[in-house]
């Protein structure tokens, strides 16, 4: 298990416009983060990154894709989570064991995530403020980590008021869980060059969900 304290995990309980972001600074030391590059772009293989639109048709900056056995998708239909890859009509791939121990190890939640949203940012690509709220069940929280280049994070009560900002660097997990369940937020940017970890380079952000 390469998660760094695994047995006891220290989230920092992040001051935010509203309780249960819960951030674990450095959850992945580079090993590996290494480890788990390698695994994300093997599976991408099977399931190759693509650009989804908007309901209104628009492309997103960021490109997608899922591992599991639901994967988030968008397109004129709206959002929603379906079994196949929308381009290539074939299941999505088995998510990564090492991600299913950090979800044992960090949130606590005995559940098992069944979808694995995957979202690489390239060049100037960013993702507006939004809610995850296409899951059955928005009571199981999202487990979020990040590798390579950080990002500009912001994020504030479900509806209105004020945001805070802060950056997640690679290696970093946070979490969504109870009142911050339904916490709008969003990457503002993404700082070009801060890491070499992605081929390609960018940012790369894997998240668990329970969305079945
Ligand atoms: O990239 C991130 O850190 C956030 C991604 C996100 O909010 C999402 O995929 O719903
Ligand atoms: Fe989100």
């Amino acid at each position: 298990m390469s998660v760094r304290s695994a047995n006891t995990p220290t989230p920092v309980e992040v001051k935010t416009a509203v309780e249960g972001f819960r951030l674990w600074p450095g959850a992945l030391d580079a090993a590996a983060q290494g480890d788990l590059v390698a695994e994300v772009f093997a599976r991408l293989d099977d399931a190759p990154l693509y650009r989804p639109t908007t309901p209104g048709g628009r492309p997103f900056s960021v490109q997608m894709s899922n591992f599991g056995t639901l994967g988030w998708v968008s397109d004129r239909g709206g959002y929603r989570y379906q079994s196949t890859h929308p381009e290539t009509g074939r299941p999505w791939p088995a998510i990564p064991t090492m991600l299913l121990d950090l979800w044992d190890a960090t949130v606590g939640w005995t559940t098992p995530p069944d979808a694995c949203l995957v979202n690489l940012y390239r060049d100037a690509a960013k993702m507006g403020l939004h809610q995850d709220k296409d899951e059955a069940d928005l009571g199981a929280p999202v487990l979020s980590v990040s590798l390579g280049d950080t990002a500009t994070f912001r994020i504030g009560a479900a509806e209105g008021g004020r945001t805070t900002t802060l950056r997640l660097d690679s290696g970093d997990v946070c979490a969504l869980t109870g009142p911050a369940r339904l916490a709008r937020h969003g990457v503002d940017r993404v700082l070009a060059g801060s890491s070499r970890l992605i081929p390609g380079d960018g940012r790369l952000n894997l998240t668990l969900r329970c969305a079945g």
